[in-house]
């Protein structure tokens, strides 16, 4: 038997799934880390806990299939996009990762628009200078942090330091180095001159590849920790984004997915390039060589999920230990359970700002409309209505653009959640379907990895062969036309509050 790994560097924990050549996995493991939040608006996370995560849960799969490590032909990794590792000559991690929801940078990205010019940053890298992305975050730690700035060797992203400690090569590919404001997108190569002129010494940035190609072997190092075999080919893998698109089957234009993970993303292939002239979403490489995708970004979607859980629902978290039950499970019961509009009260998820559609770094949460009323189940539903808006916000954009077609999937840790799903389809007023396979990023790159090892022709083949999907869910049109009220009522909020926002990071 021929197998895949997929090893998935989220943003909540890793996640890593061995799957055989059908896409059947055969044994997945999760391991969660901290996320570090030193300052309001601030994010952070330790390399070394995506080390320890993937070394455990690569261990664990190949334990608790049974399968012999020469059976697993190539891996692939997907990662959390745009955050910022830094390591010194000798390859040792400088500091903490500044993550791709930090918006510490406002002022580093004004000052990168001004160095290159607005209109040619976008001609050349295909998006504005974002707080979320990486070039940004390496100007600040050079204003911020002189010192440690002056030690630092090489620049990787999240996945792409896993890559570097599994076979000691430095490498990235396309699809994750498009979200950094450093990559011509439309040649797939690093822009010279956004580098020259932002004086980023070329030297640290690692080689870029394409998603499916081969970037190094599995070192013996690696092999006597985990249990894999040296010579393991790695493949590019890619962003997790561009990773769920391979694991949902959105390889062809008119294809677009929805995942609600820490992040939301709307996401849609397109085989030309196509850019946004607002930026309002993003243009990148996908993992398909030679084609692009854009999408849109809620930043806090299960964030703000996780959040209220994590604050407000520890009653829920103590019975679904009781009940053996996942707490979110309980969760969405009880949301189940407020009628939409979640009795009148709405939810702006800004918690880490927001990308899509407003470019805010300044923003910040709000429950509008409270009232004595209220319990704290409608407080989860309005959570949950406020993300499926915020999401709605990113369809907006992307059927302005012309690049949606009328059927879309959903995926990531909220997409498992029916009710989740419904609101989207009321919301969107078009089917929302899931595959079968649950492993999103995973499989996608463990898609990959078999184009890379030659077990599949193409992407495309792989997923015409591997992909399944359910049936659709699809909208209710008494729900739509009750959303329709609401989402104009939250539309009208963020440019009621733009001021204030402001006024308040100020302070
Ligand atoms: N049953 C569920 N109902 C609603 N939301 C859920 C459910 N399960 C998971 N989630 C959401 O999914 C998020 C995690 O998604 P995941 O795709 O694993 O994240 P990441 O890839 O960012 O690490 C959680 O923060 C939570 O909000
Ligand atoms: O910033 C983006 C995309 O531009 C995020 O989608 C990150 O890639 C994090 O993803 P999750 O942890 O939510 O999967």
């Amino acid at each position: 038997m021929n197998c895949l790994l997929g090893i998935d560097i989220g943003t909540s924990g890793t996640k890593t799934v061995l799957f055989d050549e059908n896409g059947t996995p055969l044994a997945s493991s999760t391991v969660e880390y901290p996320l570090y939040q030193p300052q309001n608006g601030w994010a952070e996370q330790d390399p070394d806990d995506w080390y320890r995560a993937s070394v455990q849960t690569i261990r664990t799969v190949i334990e608790t299939s049974g399968v012999s490590p020469e059976s697993i032909k190539g891996i692939g990794l997907s990662g959390q996009m745009h955050g910022l590792v830094m390591l010194d000559a000798s390859g040792t991690v400088l500091r903490k990762s500044i993550l791709w929801c930090d918006g510490r940078t406002t002022e580093e990205c004004a000052e990168i628009t001004e160095t290159i010019g607005a209109e040619r940053l976008i001609e050349l890298t295909a998006n504005p200078a974002l707080p979320g992305f990486t070039a940004g975050k390496i100007l600040w730690v050079r204003k911020h942090e002189p010192e440690l700035y002056a030690k630092c060797a090489h620049i990787l992203l999240p996945k792409d330091y896993i890559r570097y400690k599994l076979t000691g090569v430095f490498a990235t590919e396309v699809s994750d180095a498009s979200g950094m404001n450093l990559l011509d997108v439309k040649n797939r190569c690093w822009s010279e001159e956004v580098v020259s002129k932002l004086s980023i010494d070329p030297s640290w940035l690692p080689k870029v590849y394409e998603s499916p190609e081969v970037t190094g072997y599995v070192t013996e190092e690696i092999a006597a920790l985990t249990g894999l075999c040296a010579g393991t080919p790695v493949v590019g893998g890619a962003g997790d984004n561009a990773a769920a698109a391979v694991g949902t089957g959105v390889v062809e234009d008119g294809k677009a997915f929805t995942t609600i993970g820490t992040s939301g993303v709307v996401f849609a292939h397109t085989s030309n390039m196509v850019i946004d002239p607002k930026g309002r979403v993003h243009t990148f490489c996908c993992a398909v060589p030679g084609c692009w995708h854009v999408m849109g970004v809620t930043q806090s979607a299960g964030l703000s999920l996780s959040w209220f859980r994590n604050n407000f629902c520890t009653a829920e978290m103590e019975t679904a230990k009781q009940m053996g039950v996942d707490p979110y499970y309980l969760m969405d019961k009880e949301a189940a359970n407020v009628p939409i509009g979640a009795n009148k009260l709405l939810f702006l998820p800004y918690l880490m700002g927001e990308r899509t559609p407003h470019l805010d770094a300044n923003c910040r949460g709000v429950f509008f409309g409270l009232s004595a009323i209220h319990t704290k189940r409608d407080m989860i539903r309005a959570v949950m209505e406020g993300v499926s808006y915020s999401l709605r916000d990113c369809m907006e954009v992307l059927k302005e653009m012309g690049v949606v077609s009328n059927e879309m999937l959903a995926c990531g840790g909220g997409g498992t959640s029916p009710l989740w799903r419904q609101m989207l389809a009321d919301l969107y007023g078009c089917p929302v379907k899931t595959v079968a396979s649950k492993e999103g990023p995973a499989l996608g790159v463990a898609i990959l990895a078999g184009v890379g090892c030659g077990l599949y022709p193409s992407v495309e083949e792989a997923c015409r062969k591997v992909i399944r999907t359910n049936e659709p869910q699809l909208p209710d049109l008494c729900a739509h036309e009750a959303y329709e009220h609401f989402y104009a009522v939250y539309r009208s909020l963020y440019p009621a509050l733009k001021d204030s926002y402001k006024a308040l990071a100020s302070l």
